[in-house]
């Protein structure tokens, strides 16, 4: 088997180390609460429209598919692929790598996110489907970031699963500088 080389060694125990002392801000069971009730909250205003579904990836790719397993009725599922922060710890301008392919046009669009932080990202994706002339934009994230910089004053998503601290958090989608998005909670690293 080959081995590792000494960098990839390095960035494995530094990830390791991180998780091992990260403090754990919201543990699985919460989440899995929240996304219940999200999923009914969904459900009770969407479940009879045929609505279509986009998953923000990367970070959308978990939410999505623990909402969408709870969601008892036909729905249409795509991607919009838009990254803001690409492994930095900052966000910067939101770089489009891929568009949506499902029609937005008479739809009943539902954005799915992991994390509202700044809002830029949740901002420029409702630009973009009002363009697209869907019938009703709904956006739905597992947490919001509780902090006074958002990109417009009192931005919210219409679900939302979870207030989290203003730390920079990982785990259930979100990553710290490329890892963890597989961590089954929210975290943040120790001291950040
Ligand atoms: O509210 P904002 O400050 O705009 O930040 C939220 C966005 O940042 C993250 O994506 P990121 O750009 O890190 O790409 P990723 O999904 O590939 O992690 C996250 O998944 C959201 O899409
Ligand atoms: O706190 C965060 N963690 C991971 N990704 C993010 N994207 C925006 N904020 C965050």
């Amino acid at each position: 088997m080959a081995k590792l080389d000494n960098e990839t060694l390095a960035s494995r125990d530094s990830m390791r180390e991180l998780m091992d002392d990260a403090d754990c801000l919201i543990t699985q069971q919460q989440v899995e609460h929240a996304l219940d009730r999200m999923a009914e909250e969904i459900s009770r205003d969407l479940g009879d429209k045929l609505p279509v579904f986009y998953c923000v990836m990367n970070g959308g790719l978990i939410t999505t598919g623990h909402l969408l397993t709870r969601l008892g009725f036909p729905l249409e599922v795509d991607y919009i692929h838009a990254t803001r922060y690409r492994s930095e710890l900052r966000g910067g301008d939101l770089f489009w790598r891929v568009s949506p392919e499902v029609p937005m046009a008479g739809r009943h669009v539902v954005i799915i996110d992991d994390i509202l932080d700044e809002g830029s990202t949740l901002a420029a994706i409702l630009e973009y489907c009002k363009e697209a002339q869907a019938a009703s934009i709904s956006t739905a994230v597992l947490v919001d970031k509780q902090h006074d910089r958002k990109a417009a004053p009192g931005l919210k998503a219409d679900y939302c699963g979870l207030e989290v601290a203003d730390r920079f958090v990982f785990g259930f989608g979100m990553d710290y500088k490329g890892y963890w998005r597989n961590a089954p909670g929210i975290f943040a690293p120790k001291g950040l």
